[in-house]
């Protein structure tokens, strides 16, 4: 039995009144100091980076573009090599973008298209990162090849460890890998659980043999976000004991000469 080196223990809830944030935070931002946290421990974990009523409206999109058949089993991998394995992962995904037909049908103005709401907000956080981007590794992103969808998972739940970039794969363009957790309040981890772990060991798909475990489990509390180094931090997602619902998006860097390069070398 490993018990974690550490666990991220949330600050205590200092959000503003409604009124007060419709004046004094029309978009939810991240600091310097978050930035500066990413950039040199490779993640930060930001406790009620989204006000509650945000969260919930989030959650219900969800549950409405769940009952509109919008979800599908979720796969693993990103590109041609997708494929559904039970053993590593339990979820369902919906994919998600500005203009994407399949969902405009659904209804106009959701809260992710709003003015102020989801995407609004993303292309915020992307300004930011790609500032980041620039300052750590001359390169800024592309806000066109960002991924981003919904998870949900059922109880029974879970995301064995993997990582969000594999070299030689389309997916090594994703550089900052983001969490949003839209739970209901009151998640207990006794009655929900499906903690997010994030492994610091140094390995990738296991922790390196003789390595002792080394890792930093994160509530999915609604509202608390988490970014991360996407080639740089293996995370999985714990059993979950009830529904538990989730934001995931990969903001990518562009295409260079030497991915080509590599996607040649390593392309059968
Ligand atoms: O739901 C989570 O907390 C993590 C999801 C994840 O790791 C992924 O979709 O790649
Ligand atoms: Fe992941």
């Amino acid at each position: 039995f490993i018990s974690p080196q550490h666990v991220h223990k949330p600050r205590a809830n200092v959000l503003p009144s409604t009124s007060q944030l419709k004046v004094a935070t029309a978009s939810p931002q991240i600091t310097q100091a978050d930035l500066a946290s990413l950039s040199e421990n490779g993640y930060v974990v930001i406790d009620n980076f989204l006000p509650r009523d945000l969260v919930d409206d989030l959650r219900d999109d969800i549950l409405n573009l769940r009952s509109e058949g919008a979800f599908k089993e979720a796969k693993i991998g990103q590109d041609s090599t997708n494929e559904l394995n039970t053993n590593i992962r339990i979820a369902e995904t919906c994919f998600l973008g500005r203009n994407r037909p399949e969902l405009l049908k659904l209804g106009e103005n959701s809260i992710r298209d709003r003015s102020g709401g989801l995407y609004d907000i993303l292309d915020c956080l992307c300004d930011s990162l790609s500032d980041l981007s620039m300052k750590d590794s001359a390169t800024p992103l592309d806000r066109s090849l960002n991924e981003l969808l919904y998870a949900y998972y059922p109880e029974g739940g879970f995301y064995r460890r993997h990582r969000d970039a594999i070299p030689n794969s389309a997916s090594v363009l994703r550089k900052y890998s983001l969490l949003l957790y839209l739970n209901r309040d009151g998640w207990s981890p006794d009655k929900d659980a499906g903690q997010l772990r994030m492994h610091l060991d140094g390995g990738g798909d296991e922790c390196p043999p003789g390595v002792q475990p080394n890792f930093l489990d994160v509530d999915p509390l609604g509202g608390t976000l988490v970014l991360f180094k996407s080639e740089a931090i293996p995370h999985e997602v714990l059993n979950t004991m009830s529904e538990r619902f989730a934001l995931v998006g990969w903001f990518n860097r562009p295409v260079s000469a030497s991915d080509i390069a590599n996607l040649g070398e390593g392309g059968n």
